[in-house]
């Protein structure tokens, strides 16, 4: 097992320099190497595995040999003759470049034509209220980012089924939800959003009428869904910066911090350092030296194209671990910042785990750890213990307002994630062929979502591809899943930490920090560098004793807004839920 670990973590470091050099700088040149590597790296792995299963792992007694054995018998993507890998890797670095190299004319000046996603498009939707130029950047950027890529992604899902097929899998949907460990996966998916739903549907209702008021009955109607391209982001998942204008208690004070971070002259770097002190003042481990000298946290001016997408990246050899974003001095990159950072945390709690061990305990878990700290770091007790919010009340209608701005972010992504992989999962499955792609997509985006394209679509367009992880092949239920155990990992912590006690109505959980805490810190440290080397309801129960993945959290933090909003629509005569959408997309 020693010899094969050494073997795997030098392909997979070969692996991750090959694919580094190539996202860091997109020349054909870096995408040749890194298509090179990655076949001679599924060749040689091909060889261990021959070697590994010439042994009788199945009848092996001893759990934990088995549990290695049974995941080096995963031989992934490396499965395929040369020929079809080939095929897929080059089908889904044509997407990935493409992404990265998608640029859209501007809506003012139409001879301005080099606006990236990041930071421009973005930036559009976080401060235009022109409903014109918002459909003008979105239909734009769907074209260029989204069509585009129909035929790469029609080939990438062939060839990727072939894989799941040699690795004992129906298609890649059960492939992917394999990495849950759990039979009834899909059922425990989709029994949360049951749970959610209510919830969601109230803060979408309320969202609408604000909406309407603001753009007029002809353009947001009362029943109906929401056109995407007005909810403050290009791919419609997060409506943080509609707060400004919609939040509940609009006198008092709001609680962004982009305005204080630029007002303190804020570096990316300096935010990177923030979230360090965070995680350490839990007496979790520093970034390395090696992480200060080797990441890029901005995005370079020499004119290259590069994957701006965040990422966080391990080196698979105990001392090299990057972040490589392109940051700008904002809110949302204040916690992305944090995200990416909870990434590189988990990689060094579990650096010294075999390799085959050096991954999430479920792919929920990863996404969860940053967002987990941003919790803490979001209060408004924390950001003015940081002089990033000016001493204001706390009250209970400054908490409704918190609850609000948090629940654009958190309450308002899990049907946009849900969503995103059952159409995959009905992709993979062939129940959805490129002759519906779009239109299922939409149907789902409706249904689920309860939004709609500012303009009919038809199969000319591909819009799933405009964003960033269809393009990159990276699957999506890791989010959904983290946008919901981050809530029971956040209360475990904060009981721990002696910041919440669920007899105590007074200790509100959304104004729960843990910053400090050594205790948290402990515990937290106790679940991550397990990695995966037991199922993920082990890891669950080492945090938080329990070992469900449940809605029991993210419900009862956001309880009190829940009740407000039910209030306030029924107070408005708002109309919850919505019709099918008449736009036409099928
Ligand atoms: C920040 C990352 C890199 Se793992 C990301 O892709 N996230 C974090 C939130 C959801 C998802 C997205 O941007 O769509
Ligand atoms: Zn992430």
């Amino acid at each position: 097992m020693r010899a094969l670990d050494d073997k795997t973590s030098k392909a997979r470091n070969r692996r991750a320099i090959a694919s580094w050099n190539y996202e860091s700088n997109i020349t054909s040149y870096n995408e040749n190497v890194n298509l090179q590597v990655a076949l001679e790296v599924a060749e040689e792995q091909k060889e261990y595995w021959k070697d590994t299963m010439s042994y009788l792992w199945h009848e092996y007694q001893d759990p934990d040999l088995k549990r290695m054995f049974e995941k080096y018998s995963k031989l992934g993507t490396a499965a395929l003759p040369e020929d079809l890998n080939e095929r897929l890797l080059q089908a889904v670095s044509n997407m990935q470049s493409n992404y990265a190299k998608a640029t859209i004319c501007d809506y003012n000046d139409k001879t301005k034509c080099d606006l990236h996603v990041e930071p421009e498009v973005t930036n559009i939707f976080a401060t235009s209220n022109n409903a014109d130029e918002l459909k003008h950047t979105w239909l734009e950027w769907h074209k260029a980012a989204g069509a585009v890529s129909r035929g790469n992604f029609t080939e990438y899902v062939a060839m990727y089924n072939e894989a799941a097929k040699l690795n004992g899998y129906d298609s890649v949907a059960e492939w992917w939800l394999g990495e849950y460990e759990e039979p009834d996966t899909e059922s425990q998916f989709s029994d949360l959003w049951a749970e959610i739903k209510p919830l969601y549907q109230q803060i979408h209702a309320y969202v609408r009428r604000l909406l309407r008021i603001k753009y007029g009955e002809d353009v947001v109607s009362a029943r109906g869904p929401i056109p995407a391209h007005l909810l403050g982001n290009i791919w419609a998942q997060t409506w943080n910066n509609l707060e400004k204008f919609s939040r509940p208690y609009p006198d008092k004070p709001e609680v962004d911090v982009t305005a204080n971070l630029l007002a303190q002259n804020y570096t990316a770097l300096q935010m990177f350092k923030v979230a360090d002190e965070f995680f350490t003042s839990l007496g979790l481990i520093p970034m390395p030296d090696l992480f200060w000298e080797r990441s890029i946290i901005e995005k370079p001016d020499d004119g290259r194209d590069l994957v701006c997408h965040a990422s966080a990246w391990d080196f698979y050899d105990g001392e090299d671990f990057r972040i490589k974003q392109c940051t700008v001095i904002t809110d949302a990159f204040f916690k992305t910042t944090h995200h990416e950072m909870g990434h590189i945390q988990y990689y060094l709690q579990y650096k010294d785990q075999p390799v085959i061990y050096r991954s999430g305990a479920n792919p929920g878990f990863h996404e969860a750890v940053g967002d987990v700290i941003a919790l803490s770091v979001a209060t408004p007790k924390h950001l003015r213990k940081m002089g990033l919010l000016q001493d204001g009340p706390d009250d209970t209608e400054s908490n409704i307002n918190q609850l609000y701005k948090m629940g654009l972010d958190k309450i308002v992504f899990l049907p946009f994630a849900y969503l995103l992989d059952l159409f995959r999962y009905g992709v993979f499955r062939g129940t959805t062929t490129n002759e519906d792609y779009n239109c299922h997509f939409w149907q789902l985006r409706d249904t689920i979502q309860g939004i709609e394209p500012p303009a009919p679509r038809s199969e000319d367009d591909f819009d799933a591809a405009a964003k960033y992880h269809v393009s990159a092949d990276v699957e999506y239920a890791r989010y959904y899943i983290s946008y919901i155990i981050q809530f029971q990992f956040h209360q475990a912590l904060c009981q721990l930490a002696g910041e919440y006690n669920s007899d105590d109505s007074s200790q509100l959980l959304s104004n729960c920090d843990i910053y400090q805490s050594l205790e948290a810190g402990q515990a937290l440290s106790n679940m991550l560098s397990l990695g995966s080397s037991k199922p993920w309801p082990d890891a669950m129960e080492v945090l938080t004793g329990t070992r469900k993945m449940d809605a029991s959290g993210v419900l009862g933090y956001f309880k009190p807004l829940h009740d407000w909003l039910k209030a306030e629509n029924e107070r408005n005569g708002e109309f919850v839920g919505w019709e099918p959408s008449t736009v036409p997309y099928c």
